[in-house]
């Protein structure tokens, strides 16, 4: 939209002037009108702009100059912006036939501001009004580019929130929003005004520390960080605790690129979360090698299931009373072509973390249910189930497909827990057990005794048996406390009507203690190590005893 125009002709005369831009360029100045010279037009245009006449003049010269009316030069038109009186106008010069000149005024004052505003707003976390990635890669570079010239340092601390989701799950958007912002204020609170502090996903921030002359600089900003988004916070009534993982790169020994200091904070960050969380943990060039190794064994194992190298052992279960072989524990193993025989303990946490465990685990409960119905019946089979399969909604269904599929009744399948699945949204984890229980499936607590509140989730589920960690049946040769532990699990067992299998019977001294402590059934190397589907018939066979 122009606001202004002026047409002169070949001699230099204004021949028409109109629009509301003349009041900018006029008033007390003088005023533009028809019959006004170039020299008086640019006369005024230099009174309005003050003091900022030689501003105004680098601006338009060399525009103007080559555009001046001159009857056989060559008249090319041409943009330019200049500020009159706190205006920012932007002026189109125009050759028009004859000789003559169009001048377009356009007043870009209130459009620049926006410009300038929606700029600005594209660099910044619309909740917390930090800086987000977008600018915190651009002052990362500049700290880059100082560190080039000056050799001054900078670290990148890239923090994570422990347990920020469950509030965000559990008390609502709202709620998990406001703690954000109270996260922000604190992080403010600790760095110095030339450092950044960045926000660049849902509850992940990053402090760029500049004038970084030691690494002791940045370990005590990474350990006060800690300390205090550690602390407790009280948000709309509610206290609320949740932690920091601190992950930290240095520049230049870390890199000197933004995305390779980025990236090793990443993998720092990782450490941190792998060590418990709650703590810090600077790059170390390894981390890198065990982070490659990791994506390999990924790649290795999404392709696992297609290549059928997964195959499941057995492990017997025997019950006291009778001597009896009442089912086996399903247990999964990799064959891979070049790594070899891969423990479940090297790949089922990555394939946990990763989501994988999800199709995983479906094959193993559909193998399961498909071995276990060549068994004779009541022999069972207990099948791990992992907290991620928990989150999947199909659970159940799955459950229902395999045994429908394998012709297992339900009474024959057991499923294993751990207290991870319990720890996780408990209401629908409580609801998807009922309905397993409801097929007619059993539920066992595996690892008894090891988590932290093992005691408290016997309350809020009823389940059909208590598996007592090996650690506990390992302590009875060496620590008198493991008797008595085994004792009070088998008792607990016993009034709430539980099974409790005692794990990790190695020895005939250790099947005699836990017989004597009174628990019912036991598993564990002395009665066999896990065994190939083949070998579990060939062992039902060998032992008629057990059926
Ligand atoms: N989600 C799934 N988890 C699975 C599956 N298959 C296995 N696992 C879990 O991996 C962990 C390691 O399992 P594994 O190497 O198979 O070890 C099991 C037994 O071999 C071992 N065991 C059994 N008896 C003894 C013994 O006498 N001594 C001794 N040192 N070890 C013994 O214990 C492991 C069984 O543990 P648990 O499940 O707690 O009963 C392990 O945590 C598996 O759960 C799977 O398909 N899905």
């Amino acid at each position: 939209m122009r606001h202004g125009l002026l047409l002169i002709d070949e001699r230099g005369r204004v021949v028409l002037a109109s629009g509301r831009i003349l009041n900018i360029l006029g008033g007390r100045e003088g005023v533009i009108s028809q019959g006004s010279s170039l020299r008086e037009v640019l006369r005024i245009v230099r009174r309005c702009a003050g003091g900022a006449w030689g501003q105004v003049r680098a601006q338009m010269w060399s525009h103007v100059r080559a555009r001046l009316p001159r009857p056989h030069a060559e008249h090319i038109s041409g943009t330019f912006e200049m500020t009159l009186q706190q205006h920012l106008l932007e002026v189109h010069l125009q050759p028009v036939t004859g000789g003559r000149w169009a001048v377009a005024f356009e007043d870009v004052t209130a459009r620049r501001a926006a410009e300038a505003e929606a700029e600005a707003m594209a660099r910044r976390d619309p909740l917390t009004g930090l800086p987000n990635r977008l600018l915190l890669r651009e002052r990362l570079q500049e700290a880059l580019g100082r560190l080039r010239r000056s050799r001054e340092g900078c670290a990148v601390l890239l923090i994570d929130l422990d347990r920020f989701k469950p509030v965000n799950d559990t008390l609502g958007h709202p709620m998990g929003d406001a703690l954000l912002k109270k996260v922000a204020d604190r992080l403010r609170s600790t760095v110095r005004p030339t450092d950044t502090v960045a926000r660049i996903g849902g509850d992940e921030f990053v402090i760029l520390q500049t004038g970084v002359r030691e690494a002791s600089d940045t370990q005590a900003l990474a350990r006060r960080l800690v300390d205090l988004v550690g602390r407790t916070y009280m948000v709309d009534g509610h206290l609320l605790t949740i932690g920091a993982s601190v992950g930290v790169a240095l520049a230049p020994g870390d890199g000197s690129e933004a995305d390779t200091l980025l990236k090793n904070a990443d993998l720092a960050l990782y450490r941190a979360k792998l060590d418990g969380r709650a703590t810090y943990r600077f790059f170390e060039p390894e981390m890198d090698a065990r982070m490659q190794a990791r994506r390999r064994l990924e790649l290795d194992m999404r392709q696992a299931l297609a290549r059928r190298e997964f195959q499941l052992h057995y492990q017997p279960q025997l019950q006291l009373e009778g001597n009896r072989l009442v089912g086996c524990e399903a247990l999964i193993r990799w064959q891979h072509p070049v790594r070899g025989t891969v423990s479940p303990l090297d790949f089922i946490p990555l394939a946990e973390e990763i989501g994988l465990i999800v199709p995983i685990g479906e094959w193993v409960m559909r193998q399961a249910c498909r071995d276990a119905v060549t068994w004779p019946a009541p022999l069972s089979v207990a099948v791990n189930v992992s907290p991620a399969q928990f989150k999947s909604e199909r659970l159940v269904e799955m459950v229902m497909s395999a045994l429908a599929a394998s012709g297992l009744p339900a009474t024959r399948l057991e499923v294993e827990i751990t207290e991870g699945v319990l720890l996780q949204e408990s209401e629908r984890t409580l609801q998807t057990l009922h309905r397993l229980r409801e097929l007619g499936v059993r539920v066992s607590m595996d690892d008894f005794g090891t988590g932290y509140s093992s005691l408290s989730y016997l309350r809020s589920f009823p389940f059909d048996k208590i598996k007592i960690d090996r650690s506990f049946v390992s302590d009875l040769s060496s620590n008198r406390d493991g008797e008595a532990i085994i004792r009070a699990i088998a008792g607990l067992g016993k009034s709430l009507g539980m099974t409790t299998v005692a794990e990790g019977v190695e020895t005939a001294d250790q099947l005699e203690r836990i017989r004597a402590e009174g628990c019912t059934d036991v598993q564990g190397y002395l009665i066999s190590r896990p065994i190939s589907a083949a070998e579990v018939l060939k062992f039902l066979t060998a032992a008629p005893r057990n059926q």
